[in-house]
């Protein structure tokens, strides 16, 4: 095996764990086409030097699966049930070099740059909105989340909650519990041969489109690009052309400066009167306010509401108008059911999630791979095999402005250059490079010499 190991940096060394960000997500068909092409039986196993040195912080109940996946690598791996707060994130942060997340941890700009460490963050979940993406790939710190791990899930519980507000099935229960028995079909209806209206078409929304036809209901969306349909769904052509023809409205849109309060005042005007509103995306894209008014004057006969603009850190922590200054008004409505943000929380989804993001950490950390990565450009080379023993993986994530790879090239095209690849995204630039025949002074002397370049972002030696 390479002498290389015998140059274990410091612990607190955060450039040999150099992370990688990288680039939108792929379709599964792609991710794991790739990666089976890239994994040779007798694939050699690179380390980002000594595993038990890395430190990852896993917040928010992430999976067993996931949290196992990482111990297993022999990483010092901290598990904390709930959320925390910027402060004490900004304490916890700075030594660590792996962190997963959920929705609710906010990695501000403000936290990140404390964390000197870190190379790779996980979002196990869909949605990347609470992280500051694009000051992490400026730090060189890649974001991986789960694509549609649990679309499904929140589909389903679409489905059911529509049956449920059409039957007000909420406030039946509700008597019942408080031992009042009312019998009533007034308002109520079955959903088939009604119009779904489904605000984002992309991974939940299509599966809600299939799902919601065989209900025997219509189906009708809107989305920014133009998506082809599925069974007899139609696209229409503005939110306003959704809004005058739906009886159930439903929101699958991420949340981004265009989409926060894209269902407003003026929204709930539009819509016919008696429709039913559905939000389990972001809670930023409702105004809740202006849904409350609507459904006190009828306007609206039934609302479902999964996410809010502030959620709290963890399970047992108040729904209170100190959260919230509407929480009070909104669980006083008939007709609403509330839940805490379990659009994606089954057994199936999580465990998947829990499984995806990890094994994409490790990916990451211990190969450099970015692929899946929301935030850089995607770069994966050929695993090295255990018949190349004296080779290393020289990462060097860099600003994107000409004359680098220049730069680079000089200094490792002194060596044995075995294969390499580079690209870009935006004002960030990944290269990966195989070396061969290293020993641990080459592979000392090559790593200072490309942190001490000017477009240096991040350096890691993987051997
Ligand atoms: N409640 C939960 O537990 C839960 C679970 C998973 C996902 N989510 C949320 O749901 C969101 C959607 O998930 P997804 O997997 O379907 O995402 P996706 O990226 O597959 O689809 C989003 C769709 O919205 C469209 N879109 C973007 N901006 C739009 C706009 N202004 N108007 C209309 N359409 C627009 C996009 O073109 C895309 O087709 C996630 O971003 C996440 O925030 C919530
Ligand atoms: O599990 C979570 O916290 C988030 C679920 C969902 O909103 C997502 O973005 O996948």
């Amino acid at each position: 095996m390479s002498i290389a190991r015998d140059i274990r940096p410091r612990q607190d060394d955060a450039a040999f764990l150099a992370t990688s960000p990288s680039a939108s997500f792929n379709s599964p068909s792609s991710h794991s086409s790739v990666l089976n092409r890239t994994i040779p039986l007798n694939a050699k196993p690179l380390k980002p030097f000594a595993t038990e040195d890395i430190k990852v912080l896993l917040l928010e109940n992430v999976n067993q699966t996931g949290r196992e996946i990482l111990s297993q690598q022999g990483y010092q791996v901290e598990f904390l049930k709930s959320s925390l707060s910027e402060d004490q994130l900004i304490e916890k942060i700075r030594d660590v070099h792996v962190i997963g997340i959920r929705s609710k941890t906010k990695l501000t700009a403000r936290v990140l740059k404390e964390a000197k460490n870190l190379i790779v963050i996980g979002c196990f979940c869909i949605g990347t909105n609470q992280v500051d993406l694009q000051y992490a790939a400026d730090q060189g710190i890649a974001v991986f989340n789960s694509p549609f791990s649990n679309s499904r899930s929140v589909a389903e519980l679409v489905i059911g909650e529509m049956v449920m507000l059409a039957r007000q099935l909420g406030d039946r229960s509700n008597e019942m519990h408080a031992g009042t028995w009312n019998k009533v079909s007034n308002g109520c209806w079955e959903i088939r041969g009604k119009t779904i209206g489904i605000i984002g078409y992309g991974h939940i929304g299509a599966q809600l489109s299939v799902l919601a036809e065989a209900m025997g209901m219509s189906v009708i969306y809107y989305d920014v690009l133009n998506i082809m349909s599925l069974g007899t769904a139609r696209q229409v052509k503005t939110l306003d052309d959704l809004l005058a023809e739906a009886d159930f409205i439903t929101c699958h849109v991420p949340e981004i400066p265009e989409t926060k309060g894209m269902i407003g005042q003026k929204q709930f005007e539009k819509m016919k009167k008696g429709s039913y509103l559905i939000n389990a995306s972001r809670g930023t894209v409702v105004d809740i306010p202006a849904l409350i008014d609507a459904m006190r004057s009828g306007k609206v006969a039934g609302a479902a509401l999964d996410v809010y603009p502030n959620e709290p850190a963890g399970n047992g922590d108040y729904f209170n108008n100190d959260l919230n200054t509407f929480s009070a008004d909104l669980r006083s409505l008939k007709n609403l059911i509330i839940t805490p943000h379990i659009g994606g929380s089954t057994e199936e989804a999580q465990k998947a999630i829990g499984v995806e993001v990890a094994q994409a950490l490790v990916r990451y950390a211990n190969e450099g791979s970015t692929l899946g990565a929301v935030n850089l450009p995607e770069v994966v080379l050929r695993s090295l095999t255990m018949d190349e023993p004296d080779h290393a993986r020289v990462i060097y994530i860099h600003k994107n402005i000409p004359g680098v790879l220049r730069k680079v090239n000089e200094i490792i095209g002194d060596h044995n250059v075995d294969k390499q690849m580079t690209d870009s995204r935006g004002d960030v630039a990944y290269l990966m490079a195989d070396i061969s025949n290293v020993d641990a002074a080459t592979i000392k002397d090559l790593y200072t010499r490309l942190e001490s370049l000017p477009s240096r972002i991040m350096t890691r030696v993987l051997y």
